[in-house]
């Protein structure tokens, strides 16, 4: 015996222990889940097996019918599920079964609450998979044998579900893997194949290979003793024959019609492909024509998965050529904004043998990838006019990665920002759930610009005191406070013939009508502020590259303004935060400091004498101006210093 043949004990990797403990307590109400995943991982190492043995059929051993088995043991207590697929090595065993390889795993426990209904949606979402075997499970038994191993080199997993398991190599006749459920004894509900069928025709039925059983024919009574022959022994029932019969409907869900599938089909399937616990938001099915002829079934998920931002993160959308599964990690056939779409696409027209470089170039993949996206859009615009509080669910959780859309995808730019939904001050509230075109609808007579405001935080864009002079004029303004938003904003210059302007650049000119009086008021205050602007210009020196009378403030004393053409300050101090920007304010380019003359302070800073108070009011007004900003100052201390001589001399 090899030192490996030894049956040695593991211990579980300590996120494993952690998920069984979760998924055991919050999944208990859902327990006929498990044989939905085991199953569905079955399905899985089919599919596997069926693509690699297109260019080594040896792998198939004589056995190419590939199907999945479930059989139950009533004495014993035990529900088999074996499949002829790929199977494992001991080392894939080891990596996979006791191993959480999943990127953002860590994250993910560091999610959880300890709110049971809150964890177990989390759980959801993370995919329970194998393990889900222990919730009805005390000992789990799993025996594999790789796909052209020899038959003495198959493997044996074993564990009670609670700190360790056991590794041995046996033998194994059959290539692929079965696993023995030992299930708890108050589970012995499963142990009926009426319910086992009725699980698998309520989770399993899409799946696209046969799901056999052993049918017990009814005892058959031939020999009944004639009636009035007396002392008649009763006769054994004739040994029931087994015949083998398949459970499912085994036939590829996607290319069956619409009408014929169910919606509870359509969200098994995702659950199955999408590596979801919960049903999907909606979906599109739909069949293309022509040379290239594809079908595709993508899904929207209800909520984010919690690998959502990890740019590694697998794609979701599954490639078939004619049925047979190729690859799902296909990055050519879905976008990066449209990372969170799950789903297949089954290409009628490519060769089967194809490989990874082809993929890659292949024209016939970039028009399924052109098509695909369209119809993605689609689906989302109906669920947006259709079913408009799904819509709102969709935007909570996938809103972010949308926007990205717009930078991405110039094609479809128009489309996707028209899916894009804001907040504006047209409620203040936090709900994204304004539309350009809402928007553009609602714009004031003579108003020509869609204006916005950006900042690093909701509350600090909906409060800043550039947006005073708007909603003096109830003038609607988009409040940004996405981190995407700037780049949004830098890519989506207009919207419907309207320029997207930010409220903090440049000039303002609303556009909307300024009386006579208003203009000659304006006019009277420019001249007496004159010398004021010049004295605070010298003051703040090179901080400034120009300081003037505001349009824009109504009740903050001052504010900072982007040069028209310059990075907005948000947009630095984001630059600057991931170390792309060095140096001071926007790249040599000085804000323009903004005062409001009909302010008491900036009436105090014009009639006072003493040029050391006026500096240092001055230098005030403009920290404070970059503290409104949700900006740093350069330096605290200065400011904090000239604060307090102000305010002692309040005390004197
Ligand atoms: N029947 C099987 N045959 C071959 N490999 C399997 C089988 N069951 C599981 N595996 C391997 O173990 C891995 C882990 O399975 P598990 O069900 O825990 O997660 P998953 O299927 O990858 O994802 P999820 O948990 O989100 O469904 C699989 O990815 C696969 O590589």
């Amino acid at each position: 015996m090899t030192v490996e043949a030894k049956k040695e004990t593991l211990g579980f990797q300590t996120e494993v222990k952690h998920l069984l403990h979760l998924m055991i307590h919050s999944l208990y109400s859902n327990k006929e889940i498990f044989l939905r995943e085991l199953v569905s991982n079955a399905s899985d190492a089919a599919d596997k097996l069926r693509f690699l043995a297109l260019s080594n059929d040896g792998l198939y051993e004589g056995d190419s019918e590939l199907k999945i088995r479930l059989a139950f043991d009533k004495d014993q207590g035990t529900i088999t599920i074996s499949d002829n697929g790929i199977g494992m090595t001991r080392e894939e065993v080891q990596e996979h079964i006791g191993t959480i390889a999943k990127s953002g795993t860590k994250q993910f426990f560091d999610a959880l609450t300890g709110d049971q209904a809150k964890d177990s949606e989390l759980i959801g979402q993370f995919g329970v998979g194998f393990y889900s075997a222990f919730i009805v499970a005390d000992k789990v038994t799993l025996t594999t044998r790789k796909a052209g191993a020899p038959t003495d080199q198959a493997t044996r997993w074993e564990s009670a579900g609670e700190g360790d398991y056991t590794l041995e190599t046996v033998e194994k006749a059959g290539r692929g893997t079965e696993i023995v459920l030992h299930l708890k004894e108050a589970e012995s509900e499963f142990l009926d194949g009426y319910r086992i069928r009725s699980i698998i025709r309520k989770f399993s039925d899409h799946i696209s290979l046969p799901i056999v059983m052993d049918k017990e024919a009814a005892p058959s009574y031939d020999d009944e003793p004639e009636e009035g022959e007396e002392n008649a022994e009763a006769k054994e029932p004739a040994a029931p024959e087994i015949v083998e019969e398949t459970i499912n409907s085994a036939s590829a869900l996607w290319t069956k019609s619409r009408q014929e599938i169910s919606d509870n089909d359509y969200n098994e399937f995702y659950k199955h492909v999408g590596h979801d616990y919960q049903d999907p938001l909606t979906h599109v099915h739909s069949k293309v024509e022509g040379t290239n002829e594809y079908t595709l079934l993508l899904y929207v998920p209800a909520r984010a998965p919690f690998d959502l931002w990890d740019r590694d993160a697998k794609h979701g959308v599954k490639l078939y050529i004619r049925k047979v599964f190729i690859t799902d990690d296909a990055e050519q056939l879905m976008p990066r904004y449209l990372r969170f779409i799950k789903g297949i696409i089954d290409a009628n027209s490519l060769p089967l043998n194809v490989s990874r470089e082809i993929l890659q170039q292949s024209k016939q993949i970039s028009t399924i990838k052109a098509g695909a996206v369209k119809k993605v859009l689609g689906m989302l615009e109906a669920l947006a006019k259709n079913e408009p509080e799904k819509y709102a669910q969709f935007w909570k959780d996938f809103g972010p990665v949308m926007k990205e859309g717009v930078i991405e995808d110039h094609g479809n730019k128009e489309r996707v920002a028209k899916l894009l939904r804001f907040s504006s001050t047209l409620t203040d509230s936090t709900t994204q759930d304004v539309t350009l075109e809402d928007y553009v609808s609602r714009m004031k007579e003579g108003q020509d610009k869609i204006y916005y405001v950006t900042a690093d935080s909701f509350a600090a864009a909906k409060n800043s005191p550039h947006l005073e002079i708007f909603r003096k004029k109830g003038i609607e303004v988009l409040l940004l406070s996405d981190r995407i938003d700037e780049w949004l904003v830098t890519n989506l210059s207009d919207f419907a013939d309207k320029h997207l302007q930010s409220v903090a650049k440049g000039d303002l000119d609303l556009g909307v009508e300024e009386s006579e009086e208003e203009k000659k008021a304006q006019e009277e205050v420019s001249h007496d502020f004159e010398s004021v602007l010049k004295q605070i210009k010298e003051v703040l020196g090179d901080k400034v590259s120009d300081v003037r009378l505001s349009h824009r403030l109504t009740e903050s004393p001052a504010c900072l303004v982007a040069d028209v053409y310059g990075m907005s300050l948000n947009m630095e101090r984001i630059m600057k935060d991931a170390g792309q920007l060095m140096g001071g304010m926007g790249m040599g380019r000085k804000p323009i400091f903004e005062i409001n003359p009909s302010h008491a302070l900036i009436a105090r800073l014009k009639s006072e004498q003493d040029d050391a108070r006026f500096a240092d009011l001055a230098h005030i007004l403009f920290d404070q101006a970059i503290l409104s900003e949700g900006g740093q100052l350069e330096d605290p201390t200065a400011f904090v210093h000239k604060l307090n001589g102000l305010l002692q001399g309040l005390l004197n």
